[in-house]
């Protein structure tokens, strides 16, 4: 099969894509993959990484406010339809695929209007602007939670499948994982990750925290603070974290997340909707802080689908402090039944079968398109 791959600006757009991608090409080997992304997300550097195809467009997102900008946007909008058309007619996609991010606007919609099959995948229980602006055009919408199947009742093939990043952690290597920290196999360690992008509120926690982290012993400590805030916070942490300074890593970003993921004891971090679907899906037990920054505030209820499961523990960034998070770290590091009754608890939750439930509907998708 020939798929176009295209969302983007974030990590929470951009391996549901890849792990789409990934689904097809193991199903049927021998595929051919472009991703479409735009050169200022992370995309441009993390696609071409993986060894996939990448070319670019340039566009923004729309704001919310009436301004100039938007009108900027909307010209970048059309330039960008009109180079997405270039490069479909080029590659000649059997499926386009979009993940969401304003990038796979264009993209999307000028393959529904060269008349190619297009799907698209939500990743969050409300839809962002992208994807349902797209809606209108597209042959078929994966949703992640059955509560937002409603919201795309005008489009003709709606299913819940999860998200496909469940999917994509399955075949995590551990092993891996703690060789790539420097961590002898077995070593209980705690991740903290402030989503694809860092989190200052986060890293601020961290720093306050750090002057415990002794405290709980033979635990070893991943920060993992976001490229723009590395410098600073990795000082600042070492520093801080006094005699257990040994015991603790801090990294700019991880690349084989999978693998980290998979031999963590302990995940600490935001509720981005595709971390959370890596997390449940290999049992890991959490401490979620909702970013408060994000569209009506979903990465809240994206927390509470798995603190009211007993999956994890909401902290609300408004109660965040560095005692708080420690306690809390503690709480679960030391019990080992309660963080067996949490692991259960995030399996429960997970859908690993997503990447594989998307695979049949773009094969029923095109199938319709074709018998049109
Ligand atoms: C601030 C913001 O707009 N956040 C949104 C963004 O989050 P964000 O882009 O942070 O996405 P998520 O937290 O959902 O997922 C991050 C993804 O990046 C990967 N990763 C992250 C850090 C790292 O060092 N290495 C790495 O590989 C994770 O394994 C995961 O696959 O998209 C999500 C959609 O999925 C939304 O729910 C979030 O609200």
């Amino acid at each position: 099969m020939r798929v176009v791959l295209t969302g983007g600006g974030t990590g929470g757009h951009i391996y549901p894509a890849l792990a789409i991608g990934r689904e097809i090409s193991a199903r049927e080997p021998g595929s051919a993959t472009l991703y479409i992304g735009s050169g200022r997300g992370l995309e441009g550097r993390i696609v071409p990484e993986q060894g996939i195809p990448f070319e670019s467009i340039d566009i923004t997102g729309f704001r919310r406010s009436l301004s100039l900008e938007n009108v900027r946007t909307v010209l970048r909008f059309l330039k960008g339809v009109t180079r997405s058309k270039e490069l479909l007619r080029a590659f000649k996609p059997d499926i386009v695929v979009g993940t969401g991010g304003y990038v796979c606007g264009p993209v999307v919609y000028a393959a529904s209007k060269l008349g190619i099959p297009t799907l698209i995948h939500e990743q969050n229980v409300v839809p962002g602007l992208t994807n349902k602006f797209l809606s209108r055009y597209v042959d078929g919408v994966a949703v992640s939670f059955t509560e937002s199947v409603p919201l795309f009742k005008k489009c003709p093939d709606v299913i819940h499948a999860g998200n496909p990043c469940a999917t994509r952690v399955l075949g995590a290597d551990k092993t891996a994982g703690y060789a790539s920290l420097g961590l002898k196999p077995g070593t209980p360690f705690v991740l903290v990750v402030g989503g694809s992008g860092g989190a200052r509120a986060l890293n601020d926690a961290v720093v306050q925290m750090a002057p415990q982290l002794g405290k709980l012993s033979g635990v070893h400590y991943v920060f993992v603070t976001g490229e723009r805030f590395f410098r600073d916070a990795e000082a600042a942490i070492k520093r801080q974290a006094l005699s257990a300074a040994d015991r603790v890593t801090v990294l700019p970003y991880v690349g084989n997340m999978p693998d980290v993921l998979a031999a963590a004891s302990l995940f600490v971090g935001r509720a981005g909707a595709s971390f959370l679907a890596e997390v449940t899906s290999l049992g890991v037990p959490s401490i979620l802080i909702p970013s408060p920054n994000v569209t009506n505030n979903h990465q809240e209820a994206n927390a509470r689908s798995l603190s009211d499961a007993g999956a994890g523990v909401l902290i609300l960034e408004r109660d965040l402090t560095g005692n708080v998070l420690f306690e809390q770290i503690a709480g679960i590091m030391s019990d080992p039944a309660k963080k067996e009754r949490m692991s259960k608890a995030s399996r429960s939750l997970g859908m690993p079968h997503s990447a594989a439930d998307i695979y049949e509907q773009i094969i029923r998708i095109r199938g319709k398109k074709y018998s049109q």
